[in-house]
C-alpha cells in the first residue's frame, strides 16, 4: 500500500464535565485526528491521543505533531509497505514519541482495513462481536458528589467502575463507596501517587474486594511495584509503567502485576498493542483497553483491539457521551448495559463527520511527498 498523504486534523473538544485526577484537572481536550489518504481518495484514521502538558506521559501535543509531521509522516509516505505492521519497523529507530506513532500507524491500519473491505477488529485478528466497558470517574469535590456519579454509571449498566484515588481521597472515600455499594465490580486508580512508604494503606485497600488498584507507583518502579504486590491481595494492574513490550515482559517476570491495562498509544500503536497482548496471554495475565479520554476514532480504535481474545475485562471505553456533547463520528458509540456492539462496517466501522469535526478544528497540517525529501538517518 501507498499512501499519497497524510493529514493531521488538530481539534480542542470541551468536555462535558472536568475529570480530575492525581495529577490534574483536565476541561477541554486537545485532540490530533490522523488522515492517512491513498492514490485513489480513500482514507483511515487514527487519533493521537497526547495530552496538552505531559502530565500522564513525557508526551504532549505539541511535541507529538512536530514528531508526526517532521518525521513519522514523511518516512511512511516515503515508503511502500505491504502491511500496517511495517510501519513499527519503520518508526522504531526513533525513540519513544508512541503516541504520535500510534497516531500515524492507526490511520494507516485503518486504511489497510478498508482497502481489503475488511473491519479494523477483523484485520487485528479479533473475533468479538461485542465487548463489555467500565466507567473511570474522576476525583469529585466531595464523597456525596462521587457517590451520585457512581449512582449515574450503575444505573447505566456499565459493567466495572473506576475511581481515581490520590493520597487523602483513598481508604474513607472508598471504604464510603463500599458502604452505600457493596457488591459493584470496583477499582481504583491512583495515577502513580503512592511510594512503597505507603504499603501500610495500600494494605488497607484489600478489605475492600476491589477488582485491581491501577498504577500505585511511579512509571519506572518495576521493581517496587513487585515488592508492592507480594505485600497486598489486591491485583496490581499496570498503566503508565507499561510503555513497550519489554516493559511488559519485565513486569511480568518480575510479578510487578497480575493485570495489565493496554492503551494503545502509550505503547506504539496495535501492532505493539497486539504483541503485548499475545504475551500476556501466554503468561495467563488478563487484560483490559485503557482510555485516554478520546473522541469517536480512538475511541473505535480501542474497541477494535478489545476484540481479541485476552481483552477479558472490561475497558474504560465508555459512550461517546461519556466526555462530548456530540462526538466527530457518525454513528457513536453506544454503550447499552455496559455492552458496546462492534460494527460490521469496513475499518473503524463509522464515518468521520467532517461537518461535526470542523466546530473543533483548529488547524489542518498536510503532508505529501513534496513534504518528505529524502531523509537519511541510518544508512
Ligand atoms: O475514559 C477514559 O478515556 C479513561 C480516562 C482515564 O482514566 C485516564 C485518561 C487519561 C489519563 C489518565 O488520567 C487516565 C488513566 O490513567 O487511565
Ligand atoms: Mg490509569
Amino acid at each position: 500500500m501507498k499512501i499519497k498523504e497524510f493529514k493531521l486534523h488538530e481539534l480542542e473538544m470541551e468536555m462535558k464535565h472536568p475529570f480530575t485526577t492525581s495529577f490534574g484537572t483536565q476541561t477541554k481536550r486537545h485532540i490530533t485526528i490522523v488522515e492517512a489518504v491513498n492514490a485513489d481518495g480513500l482514507s483511515g484514521f487514527g487519533e493521537c491521543v497526547a495530552g496538552e502538558d505531559p502530565l500522564y506521559s513525557e508526551e504532549f501535543m505539541d511535541s507529538a505533531m512536530i514528531a508526526m509531521k517532521k518525521y513519522f509522516a514523511p518516512i511512511i509516505i516515503k515508503n511502500e509497505i505491504s502491511h500496517p505492521d511495517e510501519v513499527w519497523d519503520l518508526l522504531v529507530p526513533f525513540k519513544k514519541n508512541n503516541m504520535a506513532k500510534a497516531g500515524i500507524e492507526g490511520a494507516v491500519w485503518d486504511l489497510y482495513a478498508k482497502e481489503n473491505d475488511r473491519t479494523l477488529a477483523e484485520t487485528v485478528g479479533g473475533r468479538k462481536a461485542e465487548v463489555d466497558v467500565g466507567i473511570s470517574l474522576g476525583l469529585e469535590d466531595t464523597d456525596e458528589l462521587l457517590l451520585d456519579r457512581i449512582q449515574e454509571k450503575v444505573d447505566e449498566g456499565y459493567k466495572r467502575i473506576k475511581v481515581k484515588i490520590k493520597p487523602g481521597r483513598d481508604v474513607s472515600m472508598i471504604r464510603k463507596v463500599r458502604a452505600v455499594f457493596p457488591d459493584i465490580p470496583l477499582m481504583v486508580d491512583a495515577n502513580s501517587a503512592y511510594t512503597l512508604d505507603d504499603t501500610e494503606l495500600l494494605k488497607s485497600l484489600d478489605e475492600f474486594n476491589l477488582m485491581m488498584i491501577e498504577q500505585p507507583l511511579a512509571a519506572g518502579d518495576i521493581v517496587d511495584h513487585a515488592k508492592l504486590q507480594k505485600e497486598i491481595k489486591t491485583p496490581v494492574c499496570l498503566d503508565e509503567s507499561i510503555d513497550s513490550y519489554q516493559a511488559a515482559k519485565a513486569a511480568i517476570e518480575l510479578g510487578s502485576c497480575e493485570i495489565i491495562n493496554v492503551k494503545v498509544g502509550r505503547v506504539g500503536g496495535i501492532t505493539q498493542s497486539k504483541k503485548i497482548h499475545d504475551l500476556a496471554e501466554r503468561h495467563n495475565i488478563p487484560l483490559w483497553c485503557g482510555g485516554m479520554l478520546e473522541a469517536g476514532v480512538g475511541r473505535l480504535h480501542n474497541i477494535a483491539i478489545t476484540t481479541l481474545s485476552n481483552f477479558t475485562l472490561p475497558g474504560d471505553t465508555a459512550s461517546s457521551s461519556r466526555y462530548w456533547e456530540e462526538d466527530i463520528i457518525t454513528p457513536e458509540v453506544v454503550a447499552e448495559q455496559g455492552v458496546v456492539q462492534v460494527s460490521g462496517k469496513p475499518g473503524i466501522g463509522a464515518e468521520v463527520d467532517f461537518n461535526k469535526m470542523k466546530k473543533y478544528l483548529k488547524q489542518t497540517i498536510t503532508i505529501t511527498e513534496d513534504d518528505a525529501p529524502d531523509m537519511v538517518f541510518f544508512d
